[in-house]
């Protein structure tokens, strides 16, 4: 049986968004990739403390916040890493790198290094992931309401929008859907269709956001740049994670009139559940983008909110 290491490694991020990798020195396992700052988790230690204690060992700065974010295996020649990776957006001291033969600053969709760690790809395609999925409320707001809040909301920079509306008439949804892959386009955001891969197809959506019925059952990833799930137990976030989806939406973390059948889980549960999985998850339920803080320290990648998304 191969070894299993515990690593904790972090996002650090600059009030700009941009994150830090360093590239191994010549001599260690892997040298010149690039990885996030990190390393092994000490028996006795939580990956929290490792990482607090690494980046002042590696780096010479205080880690002031740590987000969990998720975890990803990785299967290498000499052991069977598990890296806890965490967000670090509040940090203090100056950069003074004592491990890595050099640092840059990067964005996850114009990544000027390489190469990465094979373990990391899927982190930096879950960088891409915006922190805010607006939910279409058409039927509730009228079509032309909701035309004229998703141009508000691209205007205050939401990235992310998914396209629900089940319940409108196949020919309104279709044209919904056209005008706000136009739209979102046009603002550089991604667009997701609930539930309906033929329909996300021909709109030229960029992916497809599967009902938790679709994703039991399913034994392959739909073939989109982007696919998530809606989730409510960790059988079906492990479903996810399973297929390799981009994500998955778990909720609902607080009451919302949208399911007053319901109980709300609240975030003790939302983070029991996401702990230790490999795919970020948005948190749902009765939230607008002012939780983001809230969600982010539970373990969330970021919000996913229906009439919390249109009222801003
Ligand atoms: N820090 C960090 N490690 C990563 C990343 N991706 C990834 O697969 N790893 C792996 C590489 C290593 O197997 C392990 C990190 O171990 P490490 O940095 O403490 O040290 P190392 O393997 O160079 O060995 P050592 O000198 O500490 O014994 O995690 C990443 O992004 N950051």
């Amino acid at each position: 049986m191969k070894k299993r290491v515990e690593v904790a490694a972090a996002v650090i991020t600059r009030p700009d968004g941009r994150f830090l990798l360093g590239q191994r020195a010549p001599g260690t396992f892997y040298p010149g990739y690039w990885e996030f700052p990190g390393g092994k988790v000490e028996p006795g230690e939580d990956a929290r403390a490792a990482l607090v204690r690494e980046l002042d060992e590696e780096l010479g700065i205080t880690a002031h916040t740590c987000w969990p974010w998720l975890m990803r295996e990785h299967d290498y020649e000499h052991a069977n890493v598990r890296l806890h990776f965490f967000e670090v957006p509040e940090w203090s001291g100056t950069v003074n790198d004592h491990v890595h033969s050099a640092l840059e600053w990067q964005q996850a969709d114009h990544l000027t290094v390489a190469p990465m760690l094979p373990a990391n790809g899927p982190i930096l395609k879950a960088l891409q992931l915006p922190r805010e999925m607006a939910i279409t409320d058409a039927a509730r707001l009228g079509l032309d309401a909701q035309l004229a809040a998703v141009d508000a909301a691209l205007a205050r920079g939401v990235r992310l929008i998914q396209v629900r509306d089940g319940t409108l008439p196949a020919e309104a949804r279709a044209q919904l859907a056209r005008a706000i892959v136009a739209r979102a386009h046009a603002a550089g955001a991604l667009v997701l269709i609930n539930g309906d891969a033929a329909l996300a197809e021909a709109v030229g959506a960029d992916g497809v956001h599967l009902r938790e019925d679709q994703l039991v059952g399913l034994s392959a990833r739909p073939d989109f740049p982007w696919v998530g799930a809606a989730c409510h137990s960790r059988a079906s976030l492990e479903s996810a994670a399973a297929l390799g989806l981009d994500y998955a939406v778990l909720g609902h973390v607080l009451p919302t009139p949208s399911h007053p059948d319901r109980p709300a889980i609240g975030w003790d549960a939302f983070t029991h559940l996401v702990t230790h999985l490999s795919i970020p998850v948005f948190a749902i339920g009765g939230l607008d983008a002012s939780h983001l803080r809230e969600a982010r320290a539970a373990g969330a990648h970021g919000i996913a909110a229906i009439r919390g998304s249109w009222s801003a």
